[in-house]
């Protein structure tokens, strides 16, 4: 149970002093007249009876889930609720799984004591995010409120609009195109690394000692990281450089980074989005809402743009271009419009995710100078140097495979910091999961972060840093299951029809990035305190990262 108060009690005594509450305390606005009085009490007595069989009888007694032990803490009303708010986004999923044995579900208190769920194991992962997919969506309230910044694009949609669109989105996303996309991810790799040693010369600190021949300094990654995975995903979804890495004022990130730079105001803004229509939400006088529909207007003008620029490059052209947009316009599959809401959905998908996923790259590295040394070494010796040499653009893609170290760092990264901590369903109809019968409406907690951290599933040192889970031992190459015996223990694109289109593009992104970065630069974490992922979203850390970077010669 989940309070030592009895329930029934406290929402007996609640509904009995509503109703004459309403009357003492705003005796201008319910005349005391006996019709009022029993209208009153009336409306009282129904909402306290339906509020009492909600929140102090059916969970008890009726609900599907009472066989289901619930962990202790939950709150009168609030129940666990508050869990959704509290961040890292999944520390708290991490500590039920933890904490409470379960059978690949933990049943806990939402708000007003309904039953959430927290998916553990392979089986209920396989049932809802595979087999019957269709059966669960994302909530709705969070469709609504997303909508404006994603558009009505692939994460978004559902049911049949969805197949249709992830089938003609898909071949976008084949392994044959996402390699030719190598050169750009190195290129911009380089362009990154050179804006960066640029500011590091710029603000030099004093040198340890004489003998250090390159200047250091503390740069803030998460905001570079920002601005070269939006011009790759530029060049990549939209064949257009949009130079984010060379302007300072670039107007997409400043977008973005105006809706999603963490803030605590924002974490709650985004939570009550969840929970509350979004037509309520729009209408509180929050300044929030103005900020938020005047940068989603700005993104939504800037991809119209894009789409009449690229028709009228591509009229009465062949093209063989590769990039999504150009495949999109000329499959014929999406109107206008439709374009719109993809590309918002592949620019903010594709660019905030992976921006995370290089930015906790560079703070864990800066952790543990050891690894750090041992990628740089493995890099170096596998690629030129890309400020000497010409890539050998028809090699890099199969050399940065190649690599099992890069590959395990890589794996590592994503492991730890999930770039999308937490993920909602709602079962959509009366559905199952195994033999648990599971009702319509029923919310269902997916949280990679705890999945993939778990000590159930990783063992003791599921916490810890540690690349070399990816390297077989005995031939020393790369191992894609990590060392554990399900792939459904790493969820950090998810499985089935709703994973992450995008997840060969970002693998190969992030391989190319960590191995230009590391290859020229040292890193060390400049900060005392620990950095805390807190995006509303993503796991964007609070207030940036700061890292120590000084350039290594010999590449
Ligand atoms: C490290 C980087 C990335 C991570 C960790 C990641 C993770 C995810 C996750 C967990 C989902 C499922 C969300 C849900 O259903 O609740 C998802 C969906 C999606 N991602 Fe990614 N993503 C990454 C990069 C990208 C990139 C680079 C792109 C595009 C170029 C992209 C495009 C999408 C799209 C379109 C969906 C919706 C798929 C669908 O519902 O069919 N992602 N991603």
């Amino acid at each position: 149970m989940s309070t030592d108060i009895p329930t029934p009690l406290k929402l007996a005594i609640l509904s009995a002093s509503f109703c004459v509450a309403n009357i003492i305390i705003f005796p201008q606005v319910f005349p005391s007249t006996p019709l009022t009085k029993l209208f009153l009490i009336f409306t009282s007595i129904n909402f306290g009876v339906w509020g009492f069989w909600k929140v102090a009888i059916f969970p008890y007694w009726f609900s599907p889930f009472r066989h289901y032990s619930r962990p202790k803490g939950a709150l009168p009303l609030l129940g666990h609720g508050q869990i959704v708010f509290q961040r890292p986004s999944g520390d708290s999923f991490l500590r039920l799984m933890n904490e409470v044995p379960n059978e690949g579900m933990i049943r806990f208190a939402g708000f007003f004591n309904v039953d959430w769920l927290l998916l553990t194991d392979q089986r209920s992962l396989s049932e809802v995010l595979v087999h019957k997919s269709y059966d669960y969506e994302k909530p709705k309230q969070l469709r609504s409120f997303l909508r404006m910044i994603l558009g009505d694009g692939l994460i978004l949609v559902e049911g049949d609009e969805h197949k249709f669109q992830r089938k003609h989105l898909s071949p976008a996303f084949s392994f044959r195109n996402i390699k030719e996309l190598y050169p750009i991810f190195w290129s911009k790799a380089v362009e990154l690394t050179r804006g960066v040693a640029a500011e590091v010369h710029a603000n030099p600190e004093p040198l340890k000692n004489e003998k250090e021949a390159n200047p250091r300094s503390v740069v803030e990654i998460n905001h570079w990281a920002n601005k070269v995975t939006m011009d790759i995903i530029g060049v990549a979804a939209l064949g257009r450089e949009l130079n984010a890495l060379t302007n300072s004022d670039d107007e997409l990130i400043k977008n973005y980074e105006e809706i999603l730079e963490p803030t605590a105001e924002k974490a709650v803004y985004f939570t009550m989005n969840l929970f509350f229509p979004r037509r309520f939400i729009a209408m509180l006088p929050w300044a929030l809402n103005a900020t938020l529909e005047k940068t989603t207007g700005n993104l939504r003008a800037i991809c119209h743009e894009l789409v009449r620029e690229k028709k009228s490059t591509l009229k009465g052209e062949h093209t063989d271009s590769k990039d999504i947009l150009s495949l999109l316009l000329v499959s014929n599959n999406f109107a206008d419009d439709m374009i719109v809401d993809q590309l918002l959905t592949f620019l903010a998908a594709g660019h905030e995710t992976t921006s995370s996923a290089f930015t906790w790259a560079t703070y864990l590295l800066a952790e543990h100078p050891e690894i750090q040394t041992k990628l740089r070494e493995e890099i170096r010796a596998n690629i030129p140097s890309p400020f000497t040499a010409t890539a050998d653009n028809a090699e890099l893609g199969n050399v940065l495979e190649s690599l099992p170290y890069l590959n395990a760092v890589c794996n590592e990264v994503t492991r730890l910091y999930p770039p999308v901590p937490t993920t909602i369903r709602i079962a959509v109809s009366d559905t199952t999961i195994g033999t648990q019968f599971v009702p319509k409406g029923t919310r269902i907690y997916i949280s990679p972060w705890a999945i993939n951290r778990s000590s159930a599933l990783w063992g003791a040192n599921a916490a810890e840093f540690c690349p070399e889970r990816w390297i077989d031992p005995e031939t020393g190459r790369a191992n894609n299951t990590g060392g554990v015996s399900s792939n459904y223990s790493i969820m950090t694109f998810l499985h089935g029809p709703r994973s992450c289109i995008g997840e060969r593009f970002a693998k190969a992104e992030l391989k190319a990035l960590i191995a230009v970065f590391c290859g020229t630069f040292s890193m060390e974490w400049a900060d005392t305190e620990r950095p805390i992922p807190a995006g509303a979203i993503t796991a964007k850390p609070h207030n940036g990262m700061r890292i120590r970077l000084q350039k290594q010669d010999g590449w």
